[in-house]
C-alpha cells in the first residue's frame, strides 16, 4: 500500500514511513492511494470474530508488506489487553433502534485509546527495526494527550511533548497527562487555545531546524495510523446490529474530523452506512460548511465539551481531497485561502460533502438537557460530547428502521462540570485512577509563542 499527500507534492510513502512522518512535507495529510473494498459476504463472515481478530482483518491491507502479520497481531493483542470490557467496544441501547457505542473502555477513558495504544506500539516496532528515535509533538484539547502519553511512555525510542491549552481542559484530563512523571514525557500548557497548539505542531513539521537533526513524529489524527485504527469499530458495531444485511447509521461528536472520517472510509470500504451525522458544539464550522457552504473561521468558544473546542479541523482536508477529485493542487490553493480567512467550496465539492454527511449543532444548554433527560429515562449517564452526538442523531435521523449508533467518545467522569450542571452526580474515578487528585503534577506553562515552545522542546531532547 502506498500513501499520497492531499497537497500532491510530497513523495508517496510506505505505511512505516507514513507512520513516522506524521504530516507530509508539503503540508498535506497522507491518505491511501487506493482503499481495500470488502464484499458483503466477506464482511458477513466476520460476524463472530473477536474485536482483535476483526481489527487485524480490517487493517491488514493498510500495513501488509511493511509489518509482518504475526508482529501486527501481537501488537493488536497488547494494545487492547487493558481495556475494561471483553467486547472492547460494547454497545448500550438507549431507545428503539438507537445505540451508544462505548469507546471509553480503554486506560484513559476516551476513544483515543483505540488508535493510540496501537500507534505507540507500531512506532516502537518500526523505530527498533531501524534503530532510530523520534521526537513526538502533539496537540490536545484534553483526550489525545493522555492516550498518547499512555501509548508512548514505555518506549525508550520516543520523547513525547504534549501541548494543551492552559486552563481549557478539564482537571481530570489535565491530571491524566501531568501526573505521568517519566523522563520521556513533557507536558506544556500553552496560553492559547487548541487551534494555537495544533498550529504550532503543524508549523514545527514545516520547519524542523529547531530539532538539530532529530526526527519529528505525530500522534494527532494527522497521522494516518490514527485514522486506520478508528475504522475498526465502525465494522464491529455495525456487525453487532445486523450489517451487512441491513444498513446502519452513525452520529459522531466531531472536532478534528478524524473519527467521522474513519466512518466515511468504512463506508467506502463496503460497510452499508446510510447516514453519517457530524455533531458539533458551538464551535460549528463543520456544521456551517455542510449546511450552508460557509467555511469561515470564527473565534473559538469555550464550551462544556472542551475536547471539541476546535475550529481548524485537520482531517476535513482529507475529505476535501476526495471532494475535489483528488486534485492536490486544488487543495493546496483552497487551504492557503482558508488560512487567510473566509472560503466556500465549489458546487461540485459541496455536493460531494452533502452527499456523504448530515450535520447538527448543539449548544451547552441543550447538552445539559440531553444528559439530564437520558439519565432520567434510562439511568444511563452520558458525557457532554456523547450527549451532543445523541441529540444530533435524534434530530438528523431520516429512517427509524435503520439502527442509529452514536459514538460515546469519552467517559462522563472526565467532565464533572457538565454532568453537575445537568443535575446529575459525577461517578467515582475508576480504580486505576482513584488517587488522581493526590498525585504529583509536572507541566510547564508557556506563552502562546512558537519560538518559546520550540526552544523548550529543543532544550529537552
Ligand atoms: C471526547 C471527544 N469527543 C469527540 C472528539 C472529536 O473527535 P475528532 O477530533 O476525531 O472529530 C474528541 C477529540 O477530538 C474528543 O476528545
Ligand atoms: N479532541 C482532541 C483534539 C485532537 O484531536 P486528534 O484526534 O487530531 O488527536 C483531543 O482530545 O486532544
Amino acid at each position: 500500500m502506498k500513501y499520497i499527500s492531499t497537497r500532491g507534492k510530497a513523495p508517496a510513502l510506505s505505511f512505516s514511513d507514513v507512520l513516522l512522518a506524521g504530516l507530509a512535507n508539503d503540508g498535506g495529510l497522507y491518505v491511501p492511494e487506493t482503499l481495500p473494498h470488502y464484499s458483503k459476504e466477506e464482511i458477513a463472515s466476520w460476524a463472530d470474530l473477536s474485536y482483535q481478530e476483526l481489527a487485524f482483518n480490517v487493517m491488514w491491507p493498510f500495513v501488509e508488506g511493511d509489518i509482518p502479520a504475526d508482529a501486527f497481531k501481537s501488537m493488536i493483542h497488547d494494545a487492547y489487553a487493558n481495556f475494561n470490557h471483553q467486547a472492547i467496544a460494547p454497545m448500550v441501547q438507549t431507545d428503539n433502534n438507537e445505540w451508544v457505542l462505548e469507546l471509553f473502555r480503554g486506560p484513559t477513558l476516551a476513544f483515543k485509546d483505540f488508535a493510540l495504544q496501537l500507534l505507540g506500539r507500531l512506532m516502537d516496532y518500526v523505530l527498533s527495526e531501524r534503530n532510530e528515535k523520534l521526537v513526538i509533538m502533539g496537540a490536545t484539547s484534553g483526550d489525545t494527550g493522555s492516550a498518547a502519553i499512555e501509548g508512548c511512555r514505555h518506549s525508550d525510542r520516543l520523547n513525547i511533548f504534549i501541548l494543551h491549552p492552559y486552563q481549557r481542559v478539564s482537571e481530570v484530563q489535565r491530571r491524566q497527562m501531568t501526573t505521568v512523571i517519566d523522563d520521556n514525557v513533557f507536558n506544556i500548557a500553552v496560553k492559547g487555545n487548541f487551534d494555537d497548539c495544533q498550529g504550532m505542531v503543524k508549523a514545527s513539521f514545516a520547519d524542523q531546524s529547531f530539532l538539530n537533526g532529530a526526527k519529528l513524529g505525530a500522534v494527532n489524527s494527522i497521522n494516518w495510523a490514527r485514522i486506520m485504527a478508528q475504522i475498526v469499530y465502525y465494522f464491529s458495531s455495525a456487525l453487532s446490529v445486523g450489517a451487512p444485511h441491513r444498513k446502519v447509521s452513525f452520529s459522531v461528536p466531531t472536532g478534528n474530523f478524524g473519527d467521522i472520517f474513519a466512518g466515511y472510509l468504512a463506508k467506502k470500504m463496503g460497510l452499508p452506512i446510510d447516514q453519517l451525522v457530524v455533531a458539533t458544539n458551538q464551535n460549528d464550522i463543520l456544521h456551517r460548511v455542510i449546511a450552508q457552504n460557509d467555511m469561515s473561521r470564527q473565534s473559538l468558544n469555550v464550551t462544556l465539551s472542551p475536547s471539541m473546542d476546535i475550529m481548524v479541523s485537520s482531517n476535513f482536508e482529507r475529505l476535501l481531497f476526495d471532494a475535489h477529485g483528488r486534485d492536490g493542487a486544488a487543495i493546496d490553493d483552497l487551504m492557503s485561502r482558508f488560512n487567510k480567512g473566509d472560503v466556500s467550496l465549489n458546487d461540485q465539492a459541496w455536493s460531494y460533502v452533502k452527499e456523504h454527511f448530515d450535520s447538527y449543532k448543539v449548544d451547552d444548554e441543550k447538552t445539559c438537557d440531553v444528559i439530564a433527560k437520558v439519565f432520567a429515562d434510562t439511568q444511563y449517564l452520558l458525557d457532554p460530547h456523547t450527549a451532543i452526538g445523541l441529540e444530533a442523531a435524534r434530530q438528523c435521523r431520516k429512517d427509524a428502521s435503520v439502527p442509529m449508533i452514536t459514538l460515546a467518545t469519552a467517559h462522563p467522569v472526565k467532565f464533572p462540570e457538565a454532568v453537575e450542571k445537568a443535575g446529575c452526580q459525577t461517578p467515582v474515578l475508576p480504580e486505576h485512577m482513584k488517587d488522581l487528585f493526590e498525585r504529583e503534577e509536572s507541566y510547564t506553562v508557556l506563552d502562546n509563542s512558537l519560538s518559546d515552545v520550540q526552544a523548550f522542546v529543543s532544550n529537552n531532547i
